[in-house]
């Protein structure tokens, strides 16, 4: 299909097509800006939160392990001097293990790792000699430590804080443990687990050989977590955020934060697709906000569009119908408000202006006789036609010159026709407004009289008659002219039958020796 088969577009419909198009490209490119900046600003905020939330529990737990050790080296100062009181050592464990939520259990251990005193009692392990790990790493260590996680003798898995037990000379005598059973109910829970989130949001800490020391999931705890570069940089000492998958191989958005005293790491994380999961209902809102300014923006656009279109698409019409009569005067009525339009119209009024001239004049030249200015016998048949619609009475003048022939042979050609533009002359001069004037043939003529009846006709004829032959012609001198005279009274007769009755008389005025005025009345 080539382009000019293609129906034409108007100037309204490719603005509105345009306006809309901008207007439809700027709102996508913007809701797609806005979900990337809301979608940037979720996950960073959410990453923020949870970096900050896992410093804040990695301070608090801290301070916990920190207050538990300062309650440990406590004891462990009154313990130097009683470690052969069995009551005491009894009353010590038992209040350190009841007047705080610190530790599951606490723990006396001499020097040689068999148990001296526990609380509560009922773990019935008192006297049975310890070769646990975390045993041995608190009476090799001899100082404040906080052991990695183990199995004690009663089958729990457990971390230990312990402190050293010295006398008073310096000699080492066992020490004094409070422990945290990982996978019961604990401090670390009473710390950590209050803050957990809804939808989907946990936190876990890990040791720091990324031991999972708590977990939300218990049967978790104890598993080593590889792989996990949110663990890799805390346990590293590192307090960061970033997008890590779980070991469910969910997207999430974890913050970090080491516990500095025992090396631990705090990681709290959410998952992506939870905090996104507003967004898109949260652009879809944005667009329906919105939809009402779009809507009137469109509908100003197509107010725009038709004012802007209007006085151009009144052209085009115009310029279409300009062979229309009453186009012009409508056309100068089109308000043309700017200057393409303005422009437009003059060239297009002048344009027809000209045109116009041009047909009138090719019109006045296709109905005038051009040597005599006279109508020509097109111009005499449109004349007629109009007397025969209009149903106009008329009289009718025909006239020849006499004995033209003559003159041509003895003036020659050209004076002969000075002598016909001389008589054209001379009936204009003698005709009324709206009396027709025709140039029948080559000298003859005719008048045609509208209203007039034979007697005024043949008046008329006999003052042209004796005007002509009065008047001097150039070169040729003196002529005569045989006039015969007709009526036409409407359509009681045709008006060929006037015509000859017209010519009629003139041959019979031409008979009777020439320079007369005669009327037939019938053929
Ligand atoms: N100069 C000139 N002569 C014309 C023109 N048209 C016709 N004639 C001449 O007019 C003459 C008409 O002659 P005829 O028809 O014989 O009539 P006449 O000589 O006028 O004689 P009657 O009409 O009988 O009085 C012819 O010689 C034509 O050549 C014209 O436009 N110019």
């Amino acid at each position: 299909m080539s382009l000019t088969s293609l129906p034409k577009l108007n100037l309204r419909s490719l603005i509105l097509a345009l306006a809309v198009f901008s207007v439809l490209i700027t709102l996508g490119n913007s809701f797609y800006a806005t979900y990337k900046v809301q979608h940037a600003l979720l996950i960073n905020n959410t990453l923020e939160a949870n970096r900050v939330y896992a410093a804040k529990l990695a301070e608090m737990t801290d301070a916990f392990l920190k207050s538990a050790q300062d309650q440990l080296a406590y004891s462990a100062s009154l313990l130097g001097s009683q470690m052969h009181n069995k009551s005491a050592l009894m009353d010590e464990v038992r209040r350190l293990n009841q007047q705080s939520d610190s530790f599951n259990s606490v723990v006396i251990v001499d020097a040689n790792a068999v148990i001296v005193a526990t609380s509560p009692e009922t773990l019935q392990v008192k006297g049975f000699t310890l070769s646990s790990p975390g045993a041995q790493q608190s009476i090799d260590a001899k100082k404040p430590l906080i052991t990695d996680p183990f199995i004690s003798p009663a089958g729990n898995y457990i971390i230990s804080l312990s402190h050293p037990i010295f006398n008073d000379n310096g000699h080492y005598l066992g020490y004094i443990a409070g422990t945290i059973y990982l996978q019961q109910d604990n401090i670390l829970g009473s710390i950590l687990g209050k803050h957990y989130y809804q939808d989907g949001s946990y936190l876990y800490v890990v040791d720091r050989h990324k031991t999972l020391i708590y977990h939300p999931d218990a049967h978790r705890i104890g598993q080593r977590v590889a792989n996990n570069l949110a663990i890799d940089e805390v346990t590293a000492g590192t307090e960061h955020s970033h997008t890590a998958i779980n070991s469910r191989g969910i997207e999430m958005l974890a913050g970090f934060a080491p516990v500095t005293r025992s090396g631990w790491g705090v990681v709290a994380q959410r998952p992506q697709q939870a905090t996104l999961a507003g967004l898109d209902g949260h652009i879809i809102n944005v667009f329906i906000k919105s939809m009402p300014l779009v809507l009137f923006t469109l509908a100003g656009i197509w107010l725009s569009a038709t004012f802007i279109s209007l006085p151009l698409w009144q052209l085009a019409k115009g310029a279409r119908l300009m062979d229309k009569k009453e186009i012009q005067q409508s056309i100068s009525g089109i308000p043309s408000w700017y200057f393409e339009a303005a422009q437009l119209k003059r060239a297009i009024l002048k344009g027809m202006g000209l045109l116009n001239d041009k047909i009138s004049q090719l019109h006045n030249d296709s109905h005038t006789d051009a040597m005599t200015g006279l109508l020509n016998r097109r111009g005499m048949q449109q004349v007629l036609d109009e007397y025969r619609e209009e149903r106009q009475p008329f009289a009718i003048i025909t006239l020849d010159i006499d004995h033209f022939k003559r003159v041509n042979d003895t003036h020659g050609h050209d004076i002969g026709d000075k002598v016909i533009q001389a008589l054209a002359r001379l009936m204009r001069d003698h005709a009324r407004k709206g009396d027709a004037l025709c140039r029948s043939g080559g000298e003859e003529f005719m008048i045609f009289l509208p209203g007039l009846d034979l007697t005024l006709a043949l008046d008329i004829a006999e003052r042209l008659r004796l005007q002509v032959a009065g008047f001097e012609m150039p070169t040729a001198g003196f002529i005569t002219i045989s006039l015969g005279i007709a009526h036409w009274p409407g359509p009681a007769l045709t008006i060929n039958e006037a015509l000859k009755q017209a010519d009629k008389a003139l041959y019979l005025a031409k008979q009777q020796g020439r320079n007369r005025s005669l009327i037939t009345e019938s053929v």
